[in-house]
């Protein structure tokens, strides 16, 4: 059973397994939403790959703050923008996540591929060691919910880091959900390159939240 609020998201009575989480609808991306998110990913890398002369710079900061107060008056509550929530594009259309695209999402596991872009530079041309985590929770997340499991939370995450993670090289994740006790969910999953490489591995334990825990 559920109710809707007032900002059009369903509150979930305790029966339907998701705790506290309200029952979010899609939205659609626009035609023009990807293309944007592009732009915005583009930016993002050269925020921190260009050295910019003052005087170009000064410009360049008044276009982006008058950018962002043109975005400010279609802010929206959690839920309700396009991303995140649209698997069509890369990175779901979530600028947080890594701009990869989803080849398989189902109960046999998750598969997607995709590049680090300098945005993600650590250091000596490798990925950042922090960037990795993201990718795999973001993976892990989706392997609980294409195994048809219930909303769950990362209790941890651990990763193996086996060799340098190349920038700007087509990699491969591959999750699966490896056995199931009551609420807990264990997963795993394998960063690869084209030829099978192994770069890291990592599991995690995913809980299913309890009725009313955020
Ligand atoms: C197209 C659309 C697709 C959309 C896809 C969506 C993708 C989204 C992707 C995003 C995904 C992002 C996802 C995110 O990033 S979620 C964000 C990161 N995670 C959190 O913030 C979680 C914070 N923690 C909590 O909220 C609580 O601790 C939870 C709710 C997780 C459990 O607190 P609770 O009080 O309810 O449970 P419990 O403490 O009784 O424990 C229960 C059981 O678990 C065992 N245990 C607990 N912790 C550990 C541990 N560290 N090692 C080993 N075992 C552990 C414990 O022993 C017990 O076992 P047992 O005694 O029953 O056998």
């Amino acid at each position: 059973m559920s109710e809707q609020t007032a900002d059009g998201t369903e509150s979930v009575t305790d029966g339907e397994k998701r705790g506290g989480f309200p029952r979010f609808r899609h939205t659609p991306a626009g035609p023009d939403f990807g293309r944007f998110v592009e732009a915005m990913r583009r930016l993002q890398d050269l925020a921190v790959s260009t050295n910019v002369p003052d005087d170009v710079l000064a410009d360049i900061a008044t276009q982006a703050e008058e950018l962002a107060d043109r975005l400010t008056p279609y802010e929206v509550p959690e839920g309700k923008s396009p991303a995140g929530s649209n698997i069509q594009l890369p990175g779901r259309g979530s600028l947080l996540m890594l701009p990869w695209m989803v080849e398989k999402f189902d109960t046999e596991g998750v598969r997607s591929t995709g590049v680090f872009r300098r945005y993600h530079l650590g250091g000596n041309g490798a990925a950042h060691g922090g960037v990795l985590p993201l990718l795999f929770d973001d993976v892990f997340g989706m392997t609980v919910h294409a195994g048809g499991r219930p909303i769950s939370r990362t209790g941890y995450l651990h990763i193996n880091y086996r060799a340098i993670t190349p920038l700007n090289t087509q990699l491969v994740i591959e999750g699966k959900v490896d056995r199931v006790e009551g609420r807990k969910t264990f997963v795993s999953a394998r960063l690869t390159d084209l030829d099978g490489k192994l770069l890291a591995d990592g599991e995690a334990l995913m809980i299913e939240l309890l009725p009313g825990q955020p």
